[in-house]
């Protein structure tokens, strides 16, 4: 999806008036065509469904955990569009050897990141994908991040971390299962 490059450029301009700067001095002149730019690149998952990435399955007899831990990301709070960035951790269980590619397991987290939005959502929507693609046993999905809106602004808290989970299936049944994943993904 093309972002409105116009529209974004003359909004830029509105709010470098609005907060006293002249959009016509040098510095300034090209930094509203940028930030359009830039909103292409970080909301590039607004056309993206995160399921289409499940499409490649090897036929692979593995019904125990799969965990790609420490996938980094980088996304944008809906609230104030400052960034908050963080690593998310991956896992699922197979079933009936509906086994896909680990690479899309990182490639589902970036289409869901790569849009305005908020740490649970992106936590439930890459959970939900899985579930919904692969019908595994089950998926766990934890996402810890900083989010520069609680650091830079606000109640202005650097190093605080935000931790979420999404658990569907035998995750949300099995304590032994969950605590088992939670211990790989081993969060400091
Ligand atoms: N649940 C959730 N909250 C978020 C996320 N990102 C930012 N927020 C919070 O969204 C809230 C917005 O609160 P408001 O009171 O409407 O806005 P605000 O006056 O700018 O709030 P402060 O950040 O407390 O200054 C804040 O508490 C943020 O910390 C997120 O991913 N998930
Ligand atoms: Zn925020």
């Amino acid at each position: 999806m093309e972002v409105d490059h116009r529209k974004i450029e003359e909004a830029v301009r509105m709010i470098l008036e609005a907060v006293g700067e002249d959009p016509n001095r040098e510095g300034l002149l090209d930094t509203p065509k940028r930030v359009a730019r830039m909103y292409q690149e970080i909301f590039s998952g607004l056309g993206q469904d995160p399921k289409e990435h499940f499409s490649v399955i090897f036929s692979e007899d593995h019904e125990e955990l799969v965990l790609v831990k420490d996938i980094p990301f980088f996304s944008t709070c809906e609230h104030h569009l400052v960034p908050f960035f963080g690593k998310a951790h991956v896992g699922y269980i197979p079933r009936g050897g509906r086994v896909t590619g680990l690479s899309k397991l990182a490639r589902a987290v970036e289409a869901v990141a790569r849009r305005p939005q908020l740490q649970e959502r992106i936590t439930a929507t890459v959970a939900d994908a899985i579930m919904d693609k692969l019908d595994p046993h089950g998926v766990i999905v934890v996402v810890e991040a900083e989010h520069m809106c609680m650091t830079m602004r606000g109640v202005r808290k650097p190093g605080a971390k935000t931790v979420t989970s999404a658990v569907r299936g035998v995750f949300a049944k099995e304590a032994t299962t969950r605590a088992e994943a939670l211990s790989l993904i081993g969060i400091k």
